[in-house]
């Protein structure tokens, strides 16, 4: 204990010098240097690395160090979540970061293959004080014991996963396993499947696959970003400190509904309306919607427009043949529209020069080239013109376009449109609508033309004061003197205009996360989505195209799949994208749920799927979970139950379905219905799909009978430890 507290000292007095430093550097960098953009854009990723590398130190100093491995060779290596190397000509590691190739037999030596390993030692810490060793032997020919020695090999892991739950996920960097670290160091090309029943650590170890892949692959992904999507925004809170416990800041986490900036979609839709939207024939459907926003006049009933040099028809030929032109570009919507406008100009122009310029005698026409181009001009810049063109062809943002066709769907079948349909300005957006949202902006095309032509004239402005400034420097020319070495200079010999505008542009020094979350057409490093199972046609069209190279983990579990917008197998997920060239694991052992409350869980699922097999439980508690009839005073006993739950320390869940919440609320101190759950309270409500991914030290289910059968597999599954049921109804069959 002595010398591991002494090593741990040494480490720590280093990490304080290397605090210090990377304060100062941070600032360093920080001072404009250079110019142009590769210059900016290299100080950019330099100020967010050094943050990051702060920010690092700053968040890994609760329990730095926590493993040590004692090879046959004689060295040894302490294992910590970063790497530090000592301030010598050698740069010695002092800490080997757990990500790197050395410190891997930590996770995955076992007395049958050590690895070369002669003991492993886990190191538990408070702060910065060592409190306790585990050790396990792995080379029994050895005979040199410390008294810490831990035959069972699994204390760590017993003690982690026995300890009262805060509402916030923890790593468990300590604790890996070697199934999940073989899915933690996977390549990171290509499409990885992760399968696994409740409690198996799907999170977790996506979580710590993304630190694994920032370490791996920092320079890429440093410029790329990580997307971890998961299923809801309390479920991102969850999982949200992971990472940076881990020092990792450079992901983005987003729920469905976050995946088109600028939109907030915080509305809900029926479980048919958000299938409807989810349907992979939508992308279609939308598709030809957006043809019939490219309208004719009808034959024989022309648009006529006003004009100074006599009126313009705009019928039912000029349209189509201007639409054809502009539909033969291939272009979206918004930037093939240009190419419609041309062409109708021209044809508008033709019409007035040949009735301008007719000769009544039959000859040619009697205007020239130079008339036709004028008389062009003053078509061109006909408002009315523009206002008739717009009707036919309109510009849309995503968001009209999308607020119109719910207004009035097309091509579904009368009971869908039923369903998605929904009043211009009425409600809000939903996250079914976040990647009909995305598609329809990949239809229109962005046309930023507007944007760009702002942008540029703002460089020519800056460009003209810069010029200004170096005009009055101009006044204090470089005086010559005879001697040439001793030549003064101005401002002007050494700037010149452009380059000086540049470095007045404001400097962006967001992370690629945060440039990520702002760009909608962003192509991530990796993508990681957790509850994949749940993600309907529609949204995969979104993930995928945020995600060129295809470099994704898929975590999730089928038999906890509750949207019926969900896509049923990883064949059909994945079949449109990359074919058949994925691969898939399964963890198999379940971490979080006793044996008792999983052999009850997994009889629910038994009865619609006789050859179903969860997971291992891990562990037992010895209690077995209990059902209690409420008679006619549900919220009472609910009450009742709560009181006998709640834990001193750790956290209880109430399951209940949604429609009971507020009489539920009503009887216990401080849970409201209907808000977002703050997790780290003592009890929380919740329904069934609220509660997905999350877990509780004990659990209430109430009224199951009204569950489905795969919400309510995920209901009976978040207990670490107890389970009770409370119903007035009738209970369904399996929970008898
Ligand atoms: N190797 C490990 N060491 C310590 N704890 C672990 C380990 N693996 C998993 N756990 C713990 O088990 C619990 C379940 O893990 P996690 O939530 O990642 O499972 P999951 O497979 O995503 O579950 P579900 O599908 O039910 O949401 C968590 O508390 C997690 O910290």
């Amino acid at each position: 204990m002595q010398r591991e507290q002494e090593f741990l000292d040494r480490v720590y007095d280093r990490v304080d010098t290397l605090r210090g430093l990377a304060e100062r550097r941070v600032k360093d960098a920080l001072i404009p240097v250079g110019t142009g953009m590769q210059a900016r854009l290299e100080r950019d990723v330099l100020v967010a690395e050094r943050a990051g590398v702060l920010a690092a130190l700053n968040a890994v100093d609760g329990s730095l160090c926590f493993g040590r491995i004692d090879l046959q060779d004689g060295s040894a290596h302490h294992i910590g979540r970063i790497g530090i190397r000592e301030d010598d000509a050698d740069h010695t590691p002092v800490l080997i970061d757990w990500r790197a190739p050395v410190a891997r037999p930590f996770y995955l030596a076992t007395g049958h293959t050590p690895l070369g390993l002669r003991r492993r030692r886990h190191i538990t810490t408070e702060g910065r004080t060592v409190t306790e060793l585990h050790d396990e032997i792995l080379d029994l020919g050895d005979r040199e014991r410390s008294g810490f020695e831990d035959p069972s090999g699994d204390a760590v892991l017993l003690a982690s996963l026995n300890s009262a739950r805060t509402g916030r996920m923890s790593d468990i960097v300590r604790t890996i396993q070697a199934e999940q670290d073989r899915v933690i160091r996977a390549d990171h090309h290509g499409v990885l499947v992760v399968e696994g029943g409740p409690g198996t650590g799907k999170t977790a170890v996506a979580l710590h696959r993304a630190a694994f892949l920032l370490y791996e692959q920092r320079e890429l992904l440093a410029k790329r970003a990580v997307l971890v999507v998961g299923p809801n925004a309390a479920f991102l809170r969850y999982i949200g400190e992971v990472l940076p416990a881990l020092g990792e800041t450079g992901v983005l986490l987003a729920t469905q509904a976050e995946l088109f900036p600028g939109v907030h979609a915080r509305g809900t839709d029926t479980p048919r309306a958000a299938a409807v939207k989810g349907d992979a024939g939508m992308a279609e459907v939308l598709a030809m919607a957006l043809r019939d926003r490219q309208a004719l006049p009808e034959p024989g009933a022309p648009v006529i427009i006003r004009h100074d040099d006599g009126d313009l028809i705009l019928d039912w030929e000029i349209a189509y043949e201007a639409r054809q032109a502009a539909r033969d570009t291939l272009l979206p919507h918004n930037i093939a529209r240009p190419y419609f406008v041309f062409h109708a100009v021209d044809a508008l122009t033709a019409q007035l020069a040949e009735r301008l310029g007719a000769d009544p005698y039959g000859g040619p026409n009697f205007l020239g080239p130079d008339d036709i181009a004028q008389l062009g001009k003053a078509v061109a810049a006909n408002e009315e013109v523009h206002a008739a063109l717009a009707e036919l062809w309109p510009p849309l943002s995503p968001q009209r376009f999308l607020a119109d066709y719910l207004a009035e769907p097309v091509y579904l079948p009368d009971e869908d449109a039923e369903a998605v349909r929904r009043a211009r300005g009425a409600g809000e957006w939903t996250p079914a609508d976040v990647p009909l949202l995305d598609e329809a902006a990949e239809l229109l095309g962005t046309d930023d033309s507007a944007e760009r032509a702002a942008a540029e004239a703002e460089r020519q402005e800056r460009i003209a004061y810069a010029q200004g400034v170096l005009a009055v420097s101009q006044g204090s020319e470089s005086y010559e003197f005879e001697d040439e070495e001793s030549e003064v200079l101005a401002a002007h010999d050494i700037i010149d205009a452009e380059r000086m505008a540049e470095r007045q542009e404001e400097a962006d020094h967001r992370s690629a996360a945060e440039r990520a979350a702002a760009d909608r057409t962003w192509a991530f490093g990796h993508i990681i989505v957790d509850e994949a199972q749940e993600l309907s046609p529609m949204a995969w069209r979104l993930l995928m195209r945020r995600s060129p190279t295809r470099s994704l983990t898929l975590v999730g579990d089928p038999a906890q799949t509750s949207e019926e917008a969900g896509v049923g197998s990883w064949d059909a997920i994945l079949e449109p994208y990359v074919g058949d060239r994925f691969s898939q694991v399964r963890l198999g052992v379940n971490y979080r749920t006793p044996a008792e409350v999983m052999d009850l869980a997994a009889r629910v699922v038994r009865a619609q799927d006789p050859a179903f097999e969860p997971p291992a439980s891990v562990r037992s508690t010895g209690v077995a979970p209990w059902t209690r009839e409420s008679g006619a005073d549900l919220a009472g006993a609910v009450e009742r139950a709560v009181a006998e739950l709640t834990p001193a320390e750790g956290r209880l869940a109430v399951i209940a379905p949604d429609a009971l919440h507020e009489e539920i609320a009503a009887r216990l101190d401080g849970v409201t219905a209907g808000a977002e759950p703050d997790l780290t309270r003592a009890v929380v409500l919740l329904g069934p799909r609220g509660a997905k991914g999350l877990e509780f030290d004990h659990v209430l289910v109430v009224e199951p009978g009204r569950f489905g059968t795969s919400d309510l597999y995920v209901a009976l599954t978040r207990a670490t430890q107890r389970l009770g049921i409370v119903h007035r109804e009738e209970l369904p069959a399996s929970l008898r």
